[in-house]
Order: structure tokens, then C-alpha cells, then sequence
């Protein structure tokens, strides 16, 4: 079991988490605290464009970017600036399971875009089969703040045409792609036939977990309980520099958030939010 720092492409640091036996590893950039792989017997259950920009201040295509304080457009560049700023390595934990914690507080450029005061850590653990990130914000203002937050986790899959995902059966969704409107999901197994972008409110409370073709288990914290389900389909994966139309088949993003309304996080308090990923097979 080990932790091991290296340089990723464009001179980025990264970290590379190894559990005991060797089969599983996890690798992170301190950009964004990205985690850009989780491979477990040489199988890369995430999935990372090859097209991906790895320059500061841009986003990543893949892995898991870390959206946090504001989902979607708005007022902060879209999904926040938490996935395109530097973090700091703190504790690593090779005893048990393989751990690291990893650190964002607010800073000048931060506060001219969101005048508050945070600190952010990010717990990364590794085993054999499954892999878990929590999320903890400290609210060091002097006033309540709001944020939302999500893991954006994209998902390596054989062919979108073929991929299933189940245990959102009977949850209610927005459908992005139709206008915002409220839906119910009246589909056991939702597979996909275009464009996908939709937000199941509390679909992570579900009583069925939520599984990605039958072997990949997705569970939220109850913090966290909304489930984004998101593919752009050929014509935007095209229309992306970062993606291009041979990648939309390989992959569905499947995130974990809380984004249907705001965390409201009084001064000097705490939040957590976590999801853990778990292979069954
Ligand atoms: O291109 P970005 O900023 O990483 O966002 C990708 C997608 O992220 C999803 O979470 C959103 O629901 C989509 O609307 C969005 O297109």
C-alpha cells in the first residue's frame, strides 16, 4: 500500500494511491483534486478523453471533477472554480485502507468572484473494490454562505447504446434536454437513445442502489442525494474540443450532488458530503 507523488503531462503534480495487494490504484492531480484514474485489474473503470486539456484555469474532460460552490451556469463560471484550482496535500494514510486528504481555502482570486471565507478538504480512500471521496466544508466567514456541490464522475462504458443504469425507478427528474421539465422515471433500466442530461431529485434515497450495467455501484451520502445522468450524445461531443463525436459512446457520467437547492452553512460550521463507488464483481 502506498501513496507516491509523480508529474502528469503539462508538468502537473499528481498522487498515486496503491491499496495493499496491488490490483487497485487511484491517481489525482493537486489541479482541481481530480482524481483522473481508479483502475482495478488493469480495468480503468473511469473514463478520461483523450482530447482532455490539462492547462490551468480549464476544466478536465473525465475522471472525477470536483464541482463545488455552484453546479451549472450562474454567476461563478460554470460549475464553480473548485475543479480548476491548485489543492494542497495533507494528511496520507497507509495503515488501513490507502488514503489522502486534500485542501482548498479561499484566496484573492476566490474572493473577488465569492466573497467568502472556506476550507475545503477532500478524503480520497482506496480498496480492494471500492473507492470513496468526502467532501468537508468549513464555513470561516463571518456569515452564513451557500454553495452547492457534486462529483462529476465519468464512467468508462462498452457502448452508451447498450448501457444500463437501474435503482432511479419512480424518481423524479429534470430534464434538461426537454425544457426543465419535471418528470417521473417509469423505466426500471434507463438506457439511452440520444442526448442525456437529467437531475433525479433525492435518487440517491432510493431504496435500490444505484447500479451502472448490473457491476457498478454508486451510493451518495444522504447530504448528497440527487443523481445527475448525463451523456451529450454525437452532435455536442462533436461540437467539444475536448470531447469529439468517437468519444460519446465510452462513457456516462453518472454524479453524485447536492444541487436540486443550496447547502445554507452558517460561519464556522461544518458540511459533509461523500459518495462511495463499488465494484460488485
Ligand atoms: O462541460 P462541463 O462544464 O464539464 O459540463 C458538462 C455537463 O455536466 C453535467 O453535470 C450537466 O448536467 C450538463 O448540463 C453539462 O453539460
Amino acid at each position: 500500500m502506498s501513496v507516491t507523488e509523480f508529474e502528469y503531462k503539462t508538468g502537473l503534480s499528481a498522487l498515486r494511491l496503491t491499496n495493499s495487494s496491488g490490483s487497485a490504484s487511484v491517481e489525482v492531480l493537486l489541479y482541481g483534486a481530480h482524481v483522473l484514474s481508479w483502475t482495478v485489474h488493469n480495468k480503468q473503470i473511469l473514463f478520461l478523453s483523450d482530447k482532455a486539456i490539462f492547462e490551468r484555469g480549464k476544466a478536465i474532460r473525465g475522471g472525477i471533477p470536483i464541482v463545488w460552490p455552484q453546479f451549472g451556469p450562474g454567476p461563478l463560471p460554470q460549475h464553480g472554480f473548485a475543479r480548476v484550482k491548485t489543492w494542497q496535500l495533507g494528511k496520507t494514510n497507509t495503515n488501513d485502507d490507502v488514503s489522502i486528504e486534500l485542501h482548498l481555502s479561499h484566496d484573492e482570486d476566490t474572493l473577488k468572484i465569492w466573497p467568502h471565507k472556506f476550507n475545503l478538504t477532500i478524503t480520497i480512500r482506496l480498496s480492494e473494490k471500492s473507492f470513496s471521496q468526502e467532501l468537508t466544508v468549513h464555513n470561516q466567514d463571518d456569515q452564513t454562505f451557500e454553495f452547492t456541490a457534486l462529483f462529476h464522475t465519468y464512467f468508462t462504458v462498452d457502448n452508451i447504446k447498450t448501457t444500463k443504469i437501474s435503482g432511479l425507478n419512480n424518481v423524479t427528474y429534470m430534464d434538461k434536454v426537454d425544457e426543465g421539465k419535471t418528470k417521473t422515471e417509469t423505466n426500471k433500466v434507463i438506457e439511452f437513445t440520444g442526448e442525456t442530461d437529467r437531475v433525479y431529485k433525492d435518487g440517491g434515497k432510493n431504496s435500490n442502489p444505484i447500479l451502472i450495467d448490473d457491476y457498478i455501484q454508486v451510493i451518495g451520502s444522504s447530504t448528497m442525494s440527487e443523481i445527475v445522468v448525463w451523456n451529450p450524445w454525437e452532435e455536442k461531443a462533436k461540437g467539444a474540443v475536448d470531447i469529439g463525436e468517437h468519444n460519446f459512446p465510452k462513457f456516462v457520467c453518472i454524479e453524485v450532488g447536492h444541487v436540486n437547492d443550496a447547502v445554507k452553512l452558517d460561519k464556522d460550521q461544518l458540511w459533509k458530503g461523500s459518495q462511495e463507488i463499488t465494484l460488485l464483481k
